[in-house]
């Protein structure tokens, strides 16, 4: 029998584990399966514990776990020098991580702050340039860069403001990053997923309005779940998609395509 997955011990960066009910999580959990290899980055200290927790309630075993805050340039560089040290090579990036300050995401968006349209950008759109930067070293047989991006980023979505404008420059980021690390066999792509219910959804003004909307309209009739998310993202850092960069893939139940 063939492994056309070819993730088996296979070195995955995953950044913006939260809590269970995270996608990264859920990407985790299909990795999991398939026997890869997970390194785990945190911002915080109290996300140590949190993370530890769900490893050992889900009998997982984190290769390694490192700090790092995309905020901060000299905090990534550091971290993925760890990662390096301790594993040699990385196969692949799931970069899942966003935020926008929640004021910025109730007011209009024309009132939006220099300051907050800044931070939503960095922490959202530019953290995927600086990881991409740092990790390229260490991608020495290719792979994969995956983030995760949102409805938002191409149509308007009450409330979504200025998050949407840094999923916009997400994706557009993707494009350019494919351009740039095609030519080292590294892929990049982003997932857009449907609406889910994470820890960020109460920062979603309308979260409830938007899982009504989509079971109603969406082809398949309902929302989608985390581990449709992770297994599609699994899918996309695998050899399966070896043919496919600077893509964004909707994983939403086929809601996009509704006008
Ligand atoms: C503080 O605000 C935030 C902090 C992080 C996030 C993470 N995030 C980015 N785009 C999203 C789209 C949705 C959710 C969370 C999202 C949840 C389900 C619906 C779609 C969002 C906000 C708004």
């Amino acid at each position: 029998m063939e492994d056309l997955l070819k993730l088996k011990g296979k070195n995955i960066v995953i950044m913006g584990v939260a809590n269970q009910r995270s996608l990264a999580w859920g990407v985790a959990k299909s990795l999991q399966k398939v026997g890869a290899n997970l390194i785990f980055t945190y911002r915080k200290e109290r996300s140590v514990d949190r993370i530890q927790k769900l490893l050992a309630d889900h009998e997982f075993e984190a290769k390694v776990m490192v700090e790092c805050d995309v905020n901060e340039d000299e905090s990534i560089k550091q971290a993925f020098k760890k990662i390096g040290e301790e594993v040699g090579t990385i196969h692949g990036i799931v970069h899942s991580l966003a935020f926008a300050h929640p004021e910025d995401l109730r007011a209009d968006f024309v009132d939006t702050s220099r300051d907050g349209y800044a931070f939503a950008q960095d922490t959202s759109a530019y953290s995927l340039v600086a990881v991409a930067k740092q990790a390229r070293p260490y991608m020495t047989e290719g792979g994969c860069i995956v983030t995760m991006s949102y409805l938002g980023a191409d149509r308007v979505l009450d409330g979504y403001n200025v998050m949407g404008v840094a999923k916009a420059a997400l994706e557009a980021s993707v494009r350019y990053l494919a351009n740039d690390l095609g030519k080292d066999g590294i892929r990049v792509n982003a997932i857009s997923a449907g609406a889910v219910r994470t820890i960020s959804a109460k920062g979603v003004p309308s979260f409830n309005k938007i899982l009504n909307k989509i079971e109603e309209t969406a082809p398949l009739r309902r929302n989608i779940t985390q581990e449709e998310v992770g297994n599609m993202t699994l899918a996309v850092l695998s050899d399966l998609s070896s043919g496919v960069t600077g893509e964004t893939i909707y994983v939403d139940a086929g809601y996009h395509i509704m006008g």
